[in-house]
């Protein structure tokens, strides 16, 4: 089964505030998608429909041929789609290592490796997850979803909230994530470091598709970073 995901004219909300309109996104297995807009403009909506967290109004999700839509969390998780939520939403009583080894499943992401990856946790291991620094916690946030050895990897703000020198390690990380050839969506608002990190971008504004396009299309055109981004 193929890692490609489709959304198709997508619309979700909360209720009867609709707050995603006609979405449409690809990705093709192995490729890595930015996921940008200013705050507000549904980037965490888009990701919590696509894993079920949200229901979808109109539209429909497919990874790997399969539809997604109507399908629970855990089912969408169960065919190899792993959120990195923003504000992290770890378990307080549960250790470091237990986090790796309650979600495991069998695939290149052992245990074992995700310390060798995240050596920072690997001191940590036998701490609670109310234990750690902001910048553990996200670190203990990737590696859960890395121990299902997803086959596609989303991430909301990773890099939020952390001091430079932490945040510089999620984008090493990150980087050796793409060179051992992940399937990664990212939101994140550093543009220039998910330049240098993704293949191809897709701008939000108020829930729709305003832009898309390649790395070099986005970093050539300062009046769409200004025009959507703020910056
Ligand atoms: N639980 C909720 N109930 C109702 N409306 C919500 C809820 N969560 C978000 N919204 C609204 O949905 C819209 C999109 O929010 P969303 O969190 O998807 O944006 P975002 O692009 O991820 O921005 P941010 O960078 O702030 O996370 C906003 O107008 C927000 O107020």
């Amino acid at each position: 089964m193929n890692a490609d995901l489709a959304v198709r004219r997508l619309c979700a909300g909360y209720g009867r505030s609709q707050v995603l309109f006609d979405v449409d996104l690809d990705l093709r297995g192995g490729e890595i998608l930015g996921l940008l807009g200013r705050n507000g403009m549904g980037k965490t909506t888009l990701v919590r429909t696509v894993m079920g967290l949200l229901p979808t109004l109109q539209g429909r999700v497919e990874f790997g041929g399969q539809a997604l839509t109507g399908l629970k969390p855990h089912q969408v998780a169960r065919l190899g789609i792993a959120l990195v939520p923003e504000g992290r939403q770890l378990f307080p009583n549960l250790t470091v290592q237990e986090h790796l080894t309650a979600f495991a499943r069998p695939g290149r992401w052992t245990p074992a490796q995700l310390f060798d990856l995240l050596p920072a946790l690997a001191r940590r291991r036998g701490h609670l997850g109310n234990q750690l620094s902001g910048g553990e916690q996200q670190m203990l946030a990737m590696a859960r979803a890395l121990a299902t050895n997803p086959r596609l990897l989303i991430l909301d703000e990773a890099t939020e909230g952390l001091a430079p020198l932490v945040r510089e390690e999620i984008w090493h990380v990150l980087g050796v994530l793409r060179e051992a050839g992940h399937a990664m969506i990212v939101i994140d608002k550093y543009v220039q470091r998910l330049l240098g990190l993704a293949d191809r971008h897709v701008i939000l504004e108020k829930g729709r598709v305003v832009w898309h396009g390649s790395s070099a299309a986005l970093d050539a055109d300062r009046a769409v970073w200004h025009r959507y981004l703020g910056i």
